[in-house]
């Protein structure tokens, strides 16, 4: 039987004594999309940590594609949470992109060279990138620096790939061609893509399955099963209405116990546009 690119059986994750969450058995399958929602503070990063051995379970194990997290026999892509690189930065975004092949053996000949430099170069006009891939990254723009970032995580063409709210501070046309390269990714090559995020509605048409952390308690299950008003209601305990207005998913009511910075959220007057 083919081995899971991610598995978590009994997860337990807590800090003192405050459990993010328990009782997590999650198994991701080849070239899977799985979205992963809650509001701030529920866990989401800590599972990436988790995942990518930066963070110890409490509990339960880990398994990436069948060793334990940090082990060198997965190729991992990751693109993290978004913070601004210091001005000074001199690194080129070649170079930023490049790092992602570290590890990668393809001898130090002339071969070895061109063959990494394709890759970079490709993985740079991927995204999109090629105007400034030479500039130092510490001068160019948060959805630029996002871009090669992006960039950096494909290079490798990984097996698992781990985003971080990768469409911050991208405009619309580029939250576009990302989600369609990482959704190209896993169509192409089996990549299972676990993606953070606050925002469904941009991957929403990718996403196979949802695991939606709120307050310790979760659930997972395809997008429809998981974002309807019975079941957000029971995870945050009051009651939350979901609309779908034009293939889209909104959430609206309860404003005080839904996560305010949620984009798919309406407030509580446009949602009374939305009924009449
Ligand atoms: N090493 C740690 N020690 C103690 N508490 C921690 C540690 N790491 C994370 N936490 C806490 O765990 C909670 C979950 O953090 P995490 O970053 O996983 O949340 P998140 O769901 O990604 O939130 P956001 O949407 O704001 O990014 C937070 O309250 C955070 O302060």
């Amino acid at each position: 039987m083919a081995v899971s690119p991610v598995e978590i059986r009994a997860g337990v994750l807590a800090f003192g004594n405050r459990t993010l969450w328990s009782g997590l058995d999650l198994e991701v399958e080849p070239g899977e999309f799985l979205a992963v929602l809650g509001p701030n503070g529920s866990g989401k990063t800590s599972l990436l940590k988790v995942l990518l051995g930066l963070q110890r379970l409490s509990g339960g194990s880990v398994r990436i594609v069948g060793r334990a997290p940090g082990s060198a026999n997965a190729r991992i892509g990751y693109i993290p949470q978004q913070r601004a690189m210091q001005d000074g930065l001199m690194l080129r975004g070649v170079d930023l992109v490049g790092l992602g092949l570290d590890g990668h053996r393809w001898g130090t000949g002339l071969f070895g060279i061109r063959e990494r430099r394709r890759r970079v170069a490709e993985a740079i006009e991927a995204v999109g990138a090629g105007a400034y891939a030479n500039a130092p990254v510490g001068r160019l723009s948060g959805g630029e620096q996002q871009r090669l970032r992006v960039a950096q995580a494909l290079v490798g063409e990984p097996d698992v790939l781990f985003c971080d709210e990768p469409l911050l501070s991208l405009d619309i046309a580029h939250q576009r061609a990302v989600s369609e390269l990482i959704d190209r990714r896993r169509r192409e090559a089996g990549t299972a893509v676990l993606f953070v995020t606050h925002e469904l509605n941009p991957v929403l048409s990718y996403v196979d399955r949802v695991l939606y952390l709120v307050n310790g308690q979760f659930r997972i299950g395809k997008p429809d099963d998981v974002m309807n008003s019975k079941t957000l209601s029971e995870l945050y305990r009051a009651k939350v209405e979901v609309l779908r207005i034009g293939g889209q998913i909104h959430i609206a009511g309860a404003r005080s116990a839904v996560c305010e910075d949620e984009p798919h959220h309406l407030d509580d007057h446009e949602y009374q546009h939305q009924r009449v």
